[in-house]
């Protein structure tokens, strides 16, 4: 079950959400508009820092990514962003009526769909034309390879279960979500309209859960009375232009900004970095099922992938009579075979 439709926006002077659905994995990955406005040039603009030698680049295999274009010590400042310029599901947003019908939505996602929910702001902001994040929006890639895109055969090529499972599960969310969306949409005045009057269907659902699912950080958010953070899902503008590397060169550090309360998120060079290299972050230490499924890639020979195998004892004692395998006692197996099964997990 793919959710692969294209809605053909028809509103003059807006922002059309649609988004085509992409079967398979490229290199190049076409972004929102064609010749989006330069990202560096726009954090820096808003108050933000990069380092004179990062680059945006085509990356290998991998999409766009960031690259030095000379030598960086360790330690070094990468970039660092203010609290203005990450895109967050916050407060800060409003009390107006737009904003509630968002709250409202979000409220009705799932907690282990996150995404969804960074993905209602996302397309609200896609929407807008004024909006504050456009250079970095228009800078989006316009399809994601991540499964719930994908067609009927490449599903059933996936073949393991659990994975097939959670694809089915947010393919059919999507589905549902869409209905829940267009009845909070149904006879709302224009201006309290959260996507600027634009029909929102499962494949601009999915396409704002992708890019949340892949791009975004999960870090410290609002301080709360008792002094600790909530933790917050955002999107860092230039910082995931970053790819990922379990032995990563660059690592994301949160402090306060001096001298007020907001957080500045910073990127530094975790060993030196030669010209040339890319500036690459761990992701985190994910199998390849939560790595396809959130991000459309996967590693080989990922360190992190297994598999949890059930032994079924009297099910391999059956088993082997009725191959006619004498005495197998899988029913009970010696202390030390017993021994063996206590780390039951297998490279795949
Ligand atoms: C945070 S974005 C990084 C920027 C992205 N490459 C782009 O073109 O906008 C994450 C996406 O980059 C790609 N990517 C990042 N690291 C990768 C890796 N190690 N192998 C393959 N693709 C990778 C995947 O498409 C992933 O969903």
């Amino acid at each position: 079950m793919a959710v692969s439709k294209i809605v053909m926006a028809s509103l003059a002077n807006c922002r059309p959400l649609t988004c085509a659905a992409t079967a398979t994995a490229s290199s190049y990955q076409e972004r929102l508009v064609p010749h989006p406005p330069d990202l560096i040039k726009w954090v820096r603009r808003e108050g933000g820092f990069v380092h004179q030698a990062i680059k945006i680049s085509q990356y290998g295999t991998d999409g766009l990514g960031l690259i030095a274009s000379h030598d960086i010590p360790k330690g070094s400042q990468l970039i660092a962003l203010p609290d203005n310029i990450p895109l967050k599901f916050g407060d800060e947003d409003g009390v107006d009526e737009a904003h509630s019908v968002l709250v409202n939505l979000a409220q009705k996602v799932p907690d282990e769909l996150w995404a969804m929910k960074l993905g209602l702001k996302l397309l609200r902001e896609r929407a807008r034309v004024s909006s504050f994040w456009w250079p970095y929006i228009s800078n989006l890639p316009q399809t994601y390879s991540v499964p719930i895109f994908f067609q009927g055969e490449d599903i059933k090529n996936l073949q393991y279960a659990p994975l097939v499972y959670q694809v089915n599960r947010r393919c059919r969310f999507l589905l549902d979500f869409e209905q829940e969306v267009k009845r909070a949409l149904e006879n709302l005045k224009q201006n309290d309209h959260p996507f600027d009057r634009q029909d929102v269907d499962a494949s601009s659902l999915g396409w704002s859960l992708s890019a949340v699912s892949s791009r975004a950080f999960r870090l410290h958010g609002k301080k709360l009375p008792d002094g600790t953070r909530i933790d917050a899902p955002m999107m860092l503008p230039l910082i995931d232009m970053c790819n990922h590397a379990f032995n990563p060169n660059a690592q994301i550090i949160q402090e306060q900004d001096a001298g007020s309360a907001k957080m500045l998120i910073k990127v530094v060079a975790e060993t030196p970095i030669k010209q040339n290299d890319a500036i690459l972050l761990n992701y985190g230490c994910l199998n390849n099922d939560l790595f396809l499924l959130d991000y459309g890639f996967v590693i080989p020979s990922n360190p992190y992938d297994c598999i949890e195998l059930k032994y079924d004892g009297a099910f391999l004692d059956a088993a082997s009579v009725a191959a006619g395998v004498s005495s197998p006692k899988f029913s009970s197996p010696a202390p030390w075979q017993q021994q063996l099964f206590i780390p039951a997990k297998f490279s795949r």
